[in-house]
């Protein structure tokens, strides 16, 4: 069986990236988040910006150092004026110092800034690039609002205590270190005085940093419980209404925020402690400074210069004292977010050695397949949610979950294979597995075993851009997006000419729907496409899939949302594409399907019988029944006597089945397609 299908490799890296954290990274990074050391992928995002960062510090350093240099100054221009000298050196000397110590300032401010801002793109791009190709069995355990709080939010935090937290840690604990040498220069007794007061508070302002982090840790925590509650309630909105649930949900959204709030206070109330700590710790140091040194003036043992100069060292030593210790909390509480964003870019990731590698394979100009091949095959395949994907995380690297009990199989040697050309029906009872044979051909999970090829390839073996080049997929819940209709028409194939599109909105039965529209389809559309009716919407997404030209199309109840006469135009198109293209369609109505070149009746996760409709009438008893109650329900809705419309709401009048199958008694007779 031969293959049309050849995916060229081409290196394209057209976009600018934010460095990733290295191939390596990934197990060892996980290994060292659960044994609870620094987050690494951040880190080594904001290790690429170090250059930047450095820059910045340094700028700052020689800022501080015109500060600290000022204090002497003025004692030199205290000296000056006692021994009546001119003062106009020491006036310049001290002005220089003032413009060095402010300029310098600005430009570290802003470099650091800088860097800031530069990181938190990169964490932003990496976070970004990695939700946008996590698995999607990892992801969908994630709660929605949690992980926007921590793309958006945490990520912010995560800036200040990378950037700016970092750099005043460093300034500021060099102009401590710098004030307490010239201290120590000026008077070694007095210093000692002033370290003894200044250590308690100190040590008390390192107590509260560390409790600080663990406050920050709950406050992070609480607000995006609150972030996802909000998230979940709004995006269920119509539902909230209709169940006229607003007050419950604004309570229990309240609670939330209620803790989110307390937590925030305990935070604040700590932090709010820095400052008193370290003000009590300067005022108690200066009351003793000025106490002792006004002794030691009035004997003689120290002059009034020296004492001048070493209180306005204590007063330029408090600020940064004060800043050094509230950029520690700072940074514990970035920490706390780094943590949470690190987290996020441990999510496993989809695709295997072939999409790892810096390979973008581009989609295959034709996706068709010769009509000799089988479009799609399934080979004995097994398949549990929780199963071998999700155990093994991204390719295999996370723990194997030891002897966890295995979980139900929702698939179980499934077999069967489809045309290049035609149309297949998928039936059965819900639940059956129907949607999950989709979702793997497009090989959202991974299979516990067996295998599935696509155009005589094993979809393993295929770089997935390939795979989903190759495979238009029409969901059961219709995904129109916020963007123009034509934005959402062309969202897989966004070079398509405007010819193909107006082909593909005639074939999905738009054209009117989209002459209507005030823009036509410039038109915007919002969330999840409204401004659309569900109707307008599926057959939006079905345009989309069409546009694509796939050699396989899959249809998820693709019609379920369609009136009658629309479903009757859209399986004229069908039958049009089918000639194509290999078309899967899961149906639960069974007049959808009746005239399918096959049907593969699904049950209980297994493959109950394959087959056309005639045949699995008079040899399926499962199809028999799906088809016969839709027969009975449509034969007893159509004879309504007061049926305003007089339309049967199956394919037929009533004693005909969708096909025009004769029925006595619920029980077809012959079987005329
Ligand atoms: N993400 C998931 N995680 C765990 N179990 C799932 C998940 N999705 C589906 N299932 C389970 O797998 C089984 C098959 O689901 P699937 O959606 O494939 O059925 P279906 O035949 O398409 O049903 P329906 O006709 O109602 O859409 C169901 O029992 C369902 O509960």
């Amino acid at each position: 069986m031969s293959s049309t299908v050849e995916a060229k490799d081409t290196t394209v890296s057209e976009t600018p990236r934010a460095e990733e954290p290295p191939e390596h990274l990934g197990p060892a990074h996980a290994r060292r988040r659960r044994g609870g050391t620094s987050p690494a992928a951040v880190w080594y995002l904001a290790r690429r910006h170090r250059g930047l960062l450095a820059a910045g510090i340094v700028i700052g350093l020689i800022g501080v150092t015109a500060q600290l240099a000022q204090p002497y100054a003025i004692g030199e221009l205290i000296k000056q004026a006692a021994a009546n000298k001119p003062l106009a050196t020491a006036v310049l000397i001290l002005v220089g110092l003032f413009c060095v110590d402010g300029a310098f300032s600005a430009l570290q401010s802003y470099l650091i800034g800088r860097a800031g801002e530069n990181v938190v793109y990169d964490v932003r791009m990496l976070l970004t690039r990695r939700l946008l190709h996590v698995d999607l069995s990892a992801y969908s355990k994630q709660q929605q609002g949690d992980v926007l709080t921590r793309t958006v939010s945490d990520t912010s935090l995560a800036k200040i205590a990378l950037s700016q937290s970092l750099a005043q840690l460093v300034i500021n604990g060099f102009t401590v270190a710098g004030g307490v040498v010239v201290m120590f220069l000026i008077d070694v007794w007095m210093m000692l005085i002033t370290l003894a007061c200044l250590g308690i508070a100190s040590g008390v302002s390192l107590m509260l940093a560390r409790s600080v982090r663990r406050a920050a840790v709950v406050n992070r925590e609480d607000t995006s419980a609150y972030g996802s509650d909000v998230q979940r309630a709004l995006s269920a909105l119509p539902t909230v209404k209709a169940s006229r649930a607003e007050d419950r949900e604004t309570n229990r959204i309240g609670l939330l925020a209620w803790r989110a709030r307390n937590s925030g206070v305990r935070v604040n109330g700590l932090n709010a402690l820095f400052m008193p700590a370290m003000n009590v710790g300067t005022q108690a140091a200066l009351a003793v400074v000025v106490g002792v040194g006004m002794t030691r003036v009035t004997r003689g043992t120290m002059s009034m210069a020296d004492l001048t100069a070493f209180v306005m060292y204590l007063f330029y030593m408090v600020s940064p004292l004060v800043l050094f210790f509230l950029a520690i909390g700072q940074f514990q509480q970035g920490r706390a977010a780094i943590r949470r964003v690190d987290e996020l870019t441990t999510l496993p990731q989809e695709g295997g050695v072939l999409d790892r590698m810096r390979h973008r394979p581009k989609p295959p100009s034709t996706s068709s397949l010769s009509a000799d091949q089988d479009a799609v095959e399934f080979r004995s395949v097994h398949f549990s949610y929780g199963g071998k994907d999700e155990k093994n995380g991204e390719g295999g690297e996370g723990s194997s979950g030891g002897d966890a009990q295995q979980p139900a199989e929702t698939l179980s040697d499934v077999t069967f294979s489809v045309a290049a050309r035609g149309m297949t029906a998928v039936v059965g009872p819900s639940g059956a597995g129907k949607t999950t044979l989709f979702q793997l051909i497009e090989r959202f999970h991974a299979l516990d075993s067996g295998s599935i090829t696509v155009g005589g390839k094993d979809i393993e073996t295929m770089p997935l851009s390939t795979l989903r080049g190759l495979v238009g997929y029409v969901q059961q819940d219709t995904a129109a997006m916020r963007g123009s209709v034509r934005d959402n028409v062309v969202y897989a194939t966004p070079d398509a000419s405007d010819e193909d599109v107006r082909q593909v909105i005639e074939l999905a039965g738009l054209t009117k729907v989209v002459s209507e529209l005030p823009q036509g389809l410039d038109t915007e559309l919002g969330d999840q496409g409204s401004g659309l009716s569900g109707g307008q919407r599926q057959r939006l997404c079905i345009a989309r899939a069409l546009l694509q030209k796939p050699a396989v199309l899959l249809l998820d109840e693709a019609t379920s949302h369609l009136d009658s006469d629309s479903e009757r135009e859209f399986r004229e198109t069908l039958r049009k594409v089918s000639a194509r293209c290999a078309v899967i369609a899961i149906a639960h109505r069974i007049s959808t399907v009746v005239d399918a070149d096959m049907i593969v009746v699904m049950n209980e996760g297994r493959v109950q019988a394959v087959g056309q409709h005639d045949e699995l009438m008079k040899r399926d008893a499962l199809y028999y029944r799906l088809a016969n109650s839709q027969l009975q329900a449509a034969t007893s809705t159509a004879s309504w006597p007061t049926d305003p419309t007089g339309m049967p709401g199956f394919a037929g009048a009533a004693g005909q089945n969708g096909n025009g199958t004769p029925v006595h008694n619920g029980t077809p007779v012959g079987g005329s397609r």
